[in-house]
C-alpha cells in the first residue's frame, strides 16, 4: 500500500518534471538525465534514482541477485533503518533537493549583479557561476544516500561531472548505488567507484577540481593534505562532539521527548545527534524519567524487536561504542548483543568529563548526562571542547537562547529541537572548525560546487575618469579615487545615470583645473587648492566612516 501510494506521488512528480523540462532550456542535467532514463525504463526505476527506498524495496525484493540473505537485506543491508524510517530521513530530503534544484536552477546558474562603487558605476559588474569541472564526492555509510546523492545533486546542478565514491562500510548499499546509479544517470559524466581505503587513496591522487567529503575528522585530515598537492578545494563534512543544554526553565518532558528523538534516530548514528546532555543537577532524575518515557513511546518496551529502532553498522563500531560504556554508570538500558549488533537506548547519569565516553564522538546510542550549575558553566564547557557540529539548547527563556548563539560557536544552532536544521534547504549545512569547513544543501550546495567568477565588463570611452588612479600618482588624485572607490551607491537606475554625468562633469573641471595650476606650481606645493581640501576631508570622513 505504502509502496502503491508512493508510486503515484512519484508519477505526479515526474508529470511535472517533464513540463519542466518541455518549456525551459534550462542546462539542467538533473532534468534531462532522469528524463533520458525515464524513456528508457519504467516509472518505478526511475525512481530509485531519488529514493533509496525503492533501492531498499528492489534489494530486499531480489536479495539473491546482490548475494545477500535477505534478514541480512531487512536489517543492515541498506541502512540501519527502517524502510519507512530511510524514506523520512533520507529520500524525503533528496526529493526536495531534486525539486528545488530543477524549479530554481535558472535563476541560481543566472549572473548575479552586484552593488558597484562610483569608479565602477556605468559598467556591467556581476558574478558568473561557472562549473569547477570535475567533483570527488566521498560519502558516508551513515545516511548513504543523504550524504552521497545529496552533494552529486548539487555537483550536477552545477554543472559539473562527478566520480561518486560511496562508503565501503554500507557495502551493500555501495553496491546497489554502483549497478543502479549508471542506469539512470550518464555513467561517463557520474561514475561510481566503489571500494575501500586504497581504492579512495589512489582516486585522491588524481587531480579533481573539488574534493566533497563527508566522514570523519581523522580521514578528513588526511583528504585536505591529498587535496593540498593539487591545490584542490574541499568541502569537509565532519562530526564531533555536539552538545545538548537543557535549561531549568523548560518543559522538560518536551524537550526529552526531542531531545530522545535526536539522539536514538538510526541509533545515534548521526553526524548532527545530540552527543550529550548538560543540566542542572536538581533537573537530572527528572531527565532520566523523561528520556525513558519518549523511548518507549517511540520504540516500545524492547527496542531490540521494534522496525523503527535500527541496528550499529558493525562489530567494529559496536564494540567501540561498548568500550564507552565501562567506567560510567547506566540510568536506563544499556543492555546489547553483540551477534546483532544491537545496543538498547541508553542513558547515563553523572557522567564527568574525563569518561571515555566524553573523550570522543559517541556516534552510538548512548546519551550521557553531565552536570552544570547553569547557562555560563554549560557555555564554558563547550566553549573548551572544539567547535561541534550542531549546538542544541532548550529552554523557555529567549535571552538564555541568545546569550547561547552569542557566547559560543558551532556549525549550525537548534533551540528547543534536534536534527530539523537539516531538513530546512535554505539553511547552509556545514561545520566549523574541527566539525569541518564549505557548506551545503539547496542553493549552498549550487555556490559551493561552483566558480563564481567576478566579471566587470568596461567601455573603451569615458578615459577622463579614469586617470584618478593613473601614474603620476598624487594625494589629491589619492583623495579621489577615494572617493570614488569607496562610497559604494545604490541609486537605482536612473540616479545612476545622473550621478555618473554629474561625476564625470565635475572629474574633468576639477583635473583640468588642477592641471592648467601644476603647470604654474611646484608639485608638492603648499597651496590650499579646493581639491585638496575636499580631498583631505573625504579621508577625515572615511576614516570616521571606518571607525
Ligand atoms: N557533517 C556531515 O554531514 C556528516 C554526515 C555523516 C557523517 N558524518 C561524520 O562522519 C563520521 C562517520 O563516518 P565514518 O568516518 O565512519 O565514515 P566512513 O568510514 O564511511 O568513511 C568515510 C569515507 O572516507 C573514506 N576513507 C576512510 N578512511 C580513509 C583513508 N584512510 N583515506 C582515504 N579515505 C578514507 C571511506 O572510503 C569512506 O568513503 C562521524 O564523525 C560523523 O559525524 C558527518
Ligand atoms: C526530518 C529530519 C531529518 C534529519 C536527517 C538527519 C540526517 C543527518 C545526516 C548526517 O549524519
Amino acid at each position: 500500500k505504502q509502496l502503491v501510494s508512493y508510486e503515484q506521488q512519484l508519477i505526479k512528480y515526474f508529470q511535472k518534471m517533464r513540463s519542466i523540462k518541455d518549456n525551459s532550456k534550462s542546462k539542467s542535467r538533473i532534468v534531462l538525465n532522469i528524463l533520458r532514463s525515464s524513456q528508457r525504463k519504467g516509472l518505478l526505476f526511475d525512481y530509485n534514482l531519488k529514493t533509496g527506498f525503492i533501492l531498499n524495496y528492489t534489494v530486499k525484493k531480489d536479495p539473491q541477485k546482490y548475494n545477500i540473505s535477505h534478514e541480512q537485506a531487512q536489517r543492515y543491508s541498506l541502512h540501519p533503518q527502517s524502510v519507512v524510517g530511510t524514506q523520512l530521513y533520507e529520500t524525503l530530503g533528496l526529493e526536495g533537493e531534486i525539486g528545488l534544484a530543477i524549479k530554481k536552477l535558472k535563476e541560481w546558474a543566472a549572473p548575479r549583479p552586484v552593488e558597484k562603487n562610483l569608479m565602477t558605476i556605468s559598467d556591467t559588474v556581476y558574478i558568473k557561476p561557472e562549473p569547477l569541472g570535475v567533483v570527488l564526492i566521498i560519502g558516508a555509510w551513515n545516511y548513504p544516500w543523504a550524504v552521497t546523492i545529496q552533494p552529486l545533486i548539487g555537483a550536477i546542478a552545477a554543472g559539473n561531472a562527478a566520480v561518486v565514491k560511496p562508503s565501503e562500510v554500507c557495502v551493500h548499499t555501495a553496491k546497489v548505488m554502483e549497478d543502479l546509479l549508471p542506469l539512470y544517470i550518464d555513467k561517463e559524466l557520474y561514475p561510481v567507484v566503489t571500494g575501500g581505503v586504497s581504492e579512495t587513496q589512489e582516486l585522491l591522487r588524481q587531480r579533481f577540481d573539488h574534493i566533497f567529503y563527508t566522514g570523519n575528522s581523522v580521514v578528513g585530515k588526511l583528504i585536505m593534505e591529498a587535496a593540498a598537492k593539487h591545490l584542490t578545494p574541499v568541502t569537509l563534512e565532519l562530526g564531533g562532539k555536539s552538545p545538548c543544554y537543557i535549561d531549568r526553565n523548560c518543559d522538560i518532558s518536551i524537550a526529552c521527548r526531542r531531545v530522545a528523538w535526536g539522539k536514538y534516530t538510526n541509533c545515534g548514528q548521526t553526524c548532527i545527534a545530540p552527543d550529550y546532555i548538560l543540566c542542572d543537577p536538581s533537573i537530572q532524575d527528572r531527565v532520566i524519567e523523561e528520556v525513558k518515557k519518549a523511548i518507549k513511546e517511540f520504540y516500545t518496551d524492547n527496542p531490540k524487536t521494534c522496525p523503527d529502532y535500527g541496528r550499529i553498522i558493525n562489530q567494529r563500531h559496536f564494540k567501540r561504542i561498548i568500550n564507552m560504556l565501562e567506567d560510567s554508570t547506566i540510568a536506563v538500558g544499556g543492555d546489547n548483543d553483540e551477534s546483532d549488533c544491537y545496543i538498547a537506548p541508553t542513558v547515563l547519569r553523572d557522567v564527568k568529563p574525563e569518561a571515555k565516553v566524553m573523550q570522543e564522538e559517541i556516534f552510538g546510542p548512548l546519551l550521557p548526562i553531565l552536570s552544570v550549575s547553569g547557562l555560563d558553566e554549560a557555555i564554558k564547557f563547550i566553549n573548551k571542547g572544539e567547535k561541534p557540529l550542531a549546538l542544541y539548547v532548550f529552554s523557555s527563556d529567549n535571552k538564555v537562547i541568545t546569550r547561547m548563539a552569542d557566547d559560543t560557536s558551532s556549525g549550525g544552532l537548534l533551540a528547543n529541537d534536534c536534527l530539523v536544521h537539516f531538513s530546512v534547504n535554505s539553511l547552509p549545512f556545514g561545520g566549523v572548525g574541527n566539525s569541518g569547513m564549505g557548506c551545503y544543501h539547496g542553493k549552498y550546495s549550487f555556490d559551493q560546487l561552483s566558480h563564481l567568477r567576478g566579471c566587470l565588463i568596461k567601455q573603451l570611452n569615458m578615459e577622463g575618469v579614469n586617470s584618478m588612479r593613473y601614474p603620476p600618482h598624487t594625494p589629491k588624485k589619492l583623495g579621489w579615487a577615494r572617493f570614488f572607490i569607496l562610497q559604494n551607491v545604490d541609486l537605482g537606475w536612473v540616479g545612476r545615470m545622473v550621478l555618473l554625468a554629474v561625476l564625470a562633469v565635475v572629474a574633468a573641471v576639477v583635473l583640468k583645473v588642477s592641471r592648467r595650476r601644476e603647470k604654474h606650481s611646484p608639485r608638492d606645493g603648499n597651496h590650499q587648492r579646493p581639491q585638496d581640501i575636499l580631498s583631505r576631508h573625504l579621508c577625515h570622513d572615511t576614516i570616521l566612516l571606518q571607525f
